[in-house]
């Protein structure tokens, strides 16, 4: 049985232009609105992380402080420190997000530090959020593989999304972070996490770098999940991950689940029109088939 309803976590403007070359604020901040008009309700719209690592993130403060908001629509931040939470604070994002792994190669090319230190790292920024009464999402990377390690056993994956909840974080966000897997594995790996954190509070994560991202997606929403991340034009990939692709393109993952009769409130033709501005923007062609089809 599928969702009635499946909500869009938009990712496009924070995992999409992290790995894309540089664009304009102006850019950024057009791709913002446009996500909204076409009714998406959660866009991850910045990163506070150091400029030095991600310089392609470095107007985040700019870019939610000039767009316009919407009433209705979430805007969210990546932080991996509290030094990122407080930027996110003052530039007004309304909720945050911690981002993890479940490798400890990656964890360590990413953020620069264990598993362990990394979950140290996040308690004085969820004490500080729980402070500023802000909700923190959390992403657990490298779920179905590592580009460094390959295979990640299941049960690291389910320990370190208890760990993310248990510390207040109110969705854990699973991510395929080089898309290697495939709708069996994926669908297990789903159904284990859900054994520690409600499945309601899950979410899919998917690159599609090997083509399997709405496959894996198809198979997962038969666990009861109802939260997907995708990427407006596929834009993007994974900075510490080399040759990962972006996430599944939005246009895409709505063409299937509006085939399917599961809503999401978005304007397919509308965000098509989102993903081919910024894909113009970088002078690159849109990642989704949906959008292409679309264009022709
Ligand atoms: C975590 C750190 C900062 C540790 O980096 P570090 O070098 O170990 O940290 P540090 O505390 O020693 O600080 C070094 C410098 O960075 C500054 N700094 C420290 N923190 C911040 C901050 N928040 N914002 C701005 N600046 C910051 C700090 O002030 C200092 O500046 P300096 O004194 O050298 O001038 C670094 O490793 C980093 O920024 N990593 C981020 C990498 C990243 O953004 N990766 C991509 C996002 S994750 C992802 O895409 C996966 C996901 C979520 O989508 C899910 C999936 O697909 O799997």
């Amino acid at each position: 049985m599928f969702p009635k309803q499946v909500s869009i976590f938009e990712v496009g403007a924070r995992d999409g232009l992290q790995n894309e070359k540089p664009v304009s604020t102006q850019d950024k901040i057009v791709l913002i609105q446009d996500l909204a008009k076409a009714g998406i309700k959660r866009i991850e719209a910045a990163s506070f992380v150091s400029p030095k690592w991600v310089p392609q993130m470095a107007d985040s403060g700019e870019v939610l402080r000039n767009m316009k908001r919407e009433a209705d629509v979430i805007y969210s931040a990546l932080t991996p420190n509290l030094k990122g939470l407080e930027l996110a604070l003052d530039a007004k994002a309304d909720e945050v997000a911690i981002f993890g792994a479940a490798s400890e190669s990656f964890s360590q090319r990413n953020i620069n530090c264990s598993i362990q230190e990394s979950i140290a790292r996040f308690v004085p920024l969820m004490e500080r959020a729980k402070a500023e009464n802000i909700r923190v999402r959390g992403y657990v990377s490298c779920v179905l593989g590592c580009p460094y390690e390959g295979e990640i056993a299941v049960s690291e994956v389910a320990r370190v999304s208890e760990i993310l909840y248990k510390m207040g974080c109110y969705e854990i966000s699973l991510g395929d972070t080089i898309g290697v897997g495939t709708p069996n594995n994926a669908r297990k790996m789903v159904q284990a996490v859900s054994q520690v954190v409600p499945v309601a509070q899950l979410a899919l994560h998917f690159h599609d770098t090997y083509g399997q991202a709405l496959a894996n997606i198809l198979a997962c929403l038969e666990t009861g999940v109802s939260v997907v991340d995708s990427s407006v034009a596929g834009l993007g990939g994974c900075p510490y991950a080399k040759g990962a692709s972006g996430n599944l393109a939005s246009e895409d993952l709505v063409y299937m689940l509006h085939g399917l009769g599961i809503e999401t409130g978005i304007d397919i033709d509308l965000l098509a029109k989102a993903g081919n501005s910024i894909s113009q923007a970088l002078g690159r062609q849109t990642g989704s088939k949906v959008a292409q089809a679309l264009i022709s």
